[in-house]
């Protein structure tokens, strides 16, 4: 059988299992693409590191040039992440005519379409299904499976690292630094965690996900985006203690042709299916058109999960140089859709506030929500020390141009602080 020679570029978490499963899965590789693939080389920056790879008979070297210049190298597998000199790494590899498989969601979602352009310029692959929601094959399934469908709205919890920490918040009680050390122990998160608990990481899938479902390029300052690193424990508690489970949830919503992508924490109805998602699973609900909504479940991060769309990518390769074709997944084919006003934005919010306990301050509140046109589902005073009161209020849908009037109210009213304000999602019909 005819070999295809494979060299990548990391091997760390991801690049372990990508090994892991090349070395144990051979023989089902060998049959289903009639080629035997091989990992020839593989560069990382500490070689002394990884004695283990010496003995699989496998180079490797801290030169990535050994790796990006081999002639008899088809398919480079990028697992070393970030964007520079990544890069530029990627771009060597397809002029040099090589097929391009990588897990980097940082670099696809600022650069993809560059790099996508210069791939199809040499007939190369390049195939990127693990850098949105690890093992859940996604891309590939909006791609394949809602090509003939019109998606409206593509919504979901796509990074691991913040689910797995919220959830060992709300089960176990950990506190917010215990669960992200232990989230970095197993594997899920950056090596720098900042773009995981800032929303970033999961703002780079948004926009993966934005340009597979609408065709559109946007970029990460289109979105608005919030992390999970402001969160404050007593409104994880409140929302449990409502009916709610706090998730952050990524969103991209085709409005009137105009597009509304955002991450922020949001509170779930508890029978909403997304609440039920635990630890560093993710889950994507795609609503089409024609199809209605459907939900696509599995683990987000990790290094088997991950490894296994990576090597699904290869596999795609593998056939396509078999077939003697290419197919870049994907790139932007309409224009930059215009992005949607917070006067066409609506949800149901979670508003809570700090106030001196006395009598009429409450009237306060409830004036500068009556002024933005807003009516309430709920007001509770959720603790009060005698002197200071804590109040929540959960608005009927409003738009987000009257949040922010909301907002803005709150910010001049000296005696109320505003302490959290979150999208509280709709229950799931
Ligand atoms: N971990 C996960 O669950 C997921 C990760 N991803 C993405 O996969 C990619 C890899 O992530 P992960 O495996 O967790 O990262 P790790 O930090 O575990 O591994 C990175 C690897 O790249 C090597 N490396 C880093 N910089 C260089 C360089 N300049 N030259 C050569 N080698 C280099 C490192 O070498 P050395 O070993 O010598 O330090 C290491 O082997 C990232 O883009 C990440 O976003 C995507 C989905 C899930
Ligand atoms: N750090 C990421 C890894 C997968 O993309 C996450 O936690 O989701």
């Amino acid at each position: 059988m005819e070999s295809i020679k494979v060299g990548m570029l990391g091997l760390g978490t991801v690049g372990g299992g990508v090994l892991k499963i090349m070395q144990e899965h051979q023989e089902k590789i060998s049959a289903i693409t009639g080629r035997r693939l091989e990992i020839t080389k593989i560069a990382v920056r500490h070689v002394a590191a990884h004695p283990e790879v010496a003995e699989l008979g496998i180079e490797l070297t801290d030169d990535v040039n050994a790796v990006l210049n081999d002639p008899d190298i088809q398919i480079v597998v990028e697992v070393m992440g970030g964007v520079d000199p990544t890069k530029d790494y990627i771009i060597q590899a397809l002029k040099n005519g090589k097929h391009v498989v990588t897990a980097n969601k940082d670099l696809i979602a600022q650069r993809g379409s560059e790099l996508v352009k210069i791939a199809q310029a040499n007939h190369s692959d390049l195939f990127y299904e693990a850098s949105v929601a690890g093992g859940i094959p996604i891309l590939r399934t909006i791609v394949n499976s809602f090509a003939a469908d019109q998606i409206e709205d593509v919504k979901g919890i796509v990074n691991g690292t913040t689910n797995y920490i919220l959830t060992q918040m709300v089960a176990k009680g950990m506190t917010y630094e215990a669960a992200l050390k232990s989230a970095q122990e197993l594997g899920f998160a950056e090596s720098d965690p900042t773009n995981d608990v800032k929303g970033i990481d999961a703002a780079y899938k948004m926009i993966i996900l934005t340009q597979f479902a609408y065709g559109t390029n946007v970029k990460l300052s289109d979105l608005s985006v919030e992390g999970i690193d402001k969160i404050d424990a007593v409104d994880i508690q409140q929302a449990k203690s409502m009916g709610y489970t706090v998730k952050l949830v990524g969103e991209s919503a085709e409005i009137n042709d105009h597009l509304a992508v955002s991450v922020a924490p949001v509170l779930v109805p508890n029978d909403h299916p997304l609440a039920t998602i635990q630890n560093e699973n993710n889950a994507v609900l795609v609503k089409g058109a024609a199809v209605g909504t459907t939900m696509f479940y599995g683990p987000g991060a990790g290094k088997m999960p991950t490894a296994n769309s990576v090597v699904s990518d290869i596999i795609a390769t593998t056939k396509n140089i078999v077939l003697g074709t290419s197919g870049n997944t994907f790139n932007g084919y309409r224009q930059k859709a215009a992005l949607a006003k917070p006067s066409e934005i609506f949800s149901s919010y979670y508003i809570a506030v700090k106030m001196p306990d006395i009598p009429g301050q409450l009237l306060k509140l409830t004036q500068i929500l009556t002024e933005a046109q807003t009516s309430v589902s709920q007001v509770v005073q959720t603790e009060t020390d005698g002197k200071e009161a804590r109040v929540v209020a959960i608005t009927h849908n409003i738009s987000l141009a009257q949040l922010h009037t909301i907002i803005d109210q709150i910010d001049q009213e000296a005696s109320i602080e505003l302490k959290a304000s979150y999208k509280v999602l709709e229950a799931q019909k």
